[in-house]
């Protein structure tokens, strides 16, 4: 297994050219929050838009509009049970990122499954939280387009059957390539990603980072990095780096680090890490 470095971000953060608009840095859509865990959606949400993604739609409860338009304007919304939008939505999409508080009831499942049905395989789809809960329960066929999986120890449990104190490295490998090819973020005190081509530990976190919303943040993260950068691995390690590496930054003067510090410092670092 080889260890992440900082060398991950210069390779992977690119100096923005002159000749660009908003189309050049990607489109993400995101989909969750129900109307107990808006917030999840809106953590994912505006770490997306921080890390740069140049279009931003989150497909969400309605009731969540409100407190995600006052804080974050640059987003667009729709309301995540209206068929005719998600399918515009997620079509236009580079990447869509499907989970963060989506919740498991019959709705989210229902949500779920046409996503599943829409993406293609030119598509990066990111599955985190409720998402991976939903997959476990309901034994969901995968769908063709590039998958990134962000379980946490337990969701991971839920999805491959290998309880935590079993999930060594070759028997997550295995996991990673029966459920299919693509990339598995699997997150705890060290987290650890599984790829097509190698595994890899990160080397940045710290305990202040154990807090609700950190995935969620996470997860926006990899949507934000992946919609704009064209190696895919490689922007999923960096967001990966990056998260956890703000994290410690903070860490230094903070007894806890909150999502939301992380998602505020993401302009500015990756202006002192972009490809010099
Ligand atoms: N502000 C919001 O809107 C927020 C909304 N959220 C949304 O809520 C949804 C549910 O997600 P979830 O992760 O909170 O719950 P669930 O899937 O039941 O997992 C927890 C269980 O797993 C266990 N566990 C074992 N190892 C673990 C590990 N390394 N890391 C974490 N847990 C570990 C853990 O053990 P215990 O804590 O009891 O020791 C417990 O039994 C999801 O959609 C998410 O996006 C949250 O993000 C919070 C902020
Ligand atoms: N003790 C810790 N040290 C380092 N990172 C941690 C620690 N605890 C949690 N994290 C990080 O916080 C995030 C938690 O993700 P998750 O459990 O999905 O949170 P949530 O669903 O509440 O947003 C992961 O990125 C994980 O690596
Ligand atoms: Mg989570």
């Amino acid at each position: 297994m080889k260890q992440l470095t900082e060398a991950i971000l210069a390779q992977t953060i690119r100096v923005r050219p002159a000749e660009s608009h908003k189309g050049t840095y990607g489109r993400v859509c995101l989909i969750g929050g129900n109307a107990q865990f808006g917030g999840a959606i809106l953590m994912a949400t505006e770490a997306s838009v921080y890390s740069g993604a140049g279009l931003n739609t989150t497909l969400t409860d309605p009731s969540n509009f409100v407190s995600l338009h006052a804080r974050l304007p640059e987003a667009m919304v729709a309301d995540f049970t209206d068929q005719s939008a998600l399918s515009a939505l997620v079509t236009a999409a580079n990447t869509v990122v499907i989970g963060p508080g989506l919740g498991t009831d019959a709705t989210s499942l229902d949500i779920l499954t046409k996503v599943f049905r829409l993406v293609s395989s030119k598509q990066t789809l990111i599955i985190d939280g409720s998402a991976i809960t939903l997959v476990a329960k309901h034994d969901l066929a995968l769908p063709s387009a590039q998958l990134v999986f962000t379980p946490h120890q337990m969701e991971w449990q839920r999805l491959t059957g290998i309880k935590i104190a079993d999930q060594t490295d070759d028997a997550n490998e295995t996991a990673r390539t029966q459920l299919m090819n693509g990339t598995v973020v699997l997150k705890s005190h060290q987290t650890k990603i599984y790829t097509p081509t190698g595994s890899y530990l990160n080397t940045t976190g710290t305990p202040a980072q154990a807090t609700g919303g950190m995935g969620d943040t996470l997860a926006g993260m990899i949507a934000g990095f992946t919609a704009q950068f064209t190696n895919q691995t490689d922007a999923i390690l960096a967001a990966v780096y990056a998260h956890s590496d703000i994290a410690d930054l903070l860490a230094k003067r903070q007894y806890v680090v909150l999502p939301t510090q992380i998602i505020q410092q993401l302009p500015s670092y990756m202006y002192n890490h972009q490809h010099k």
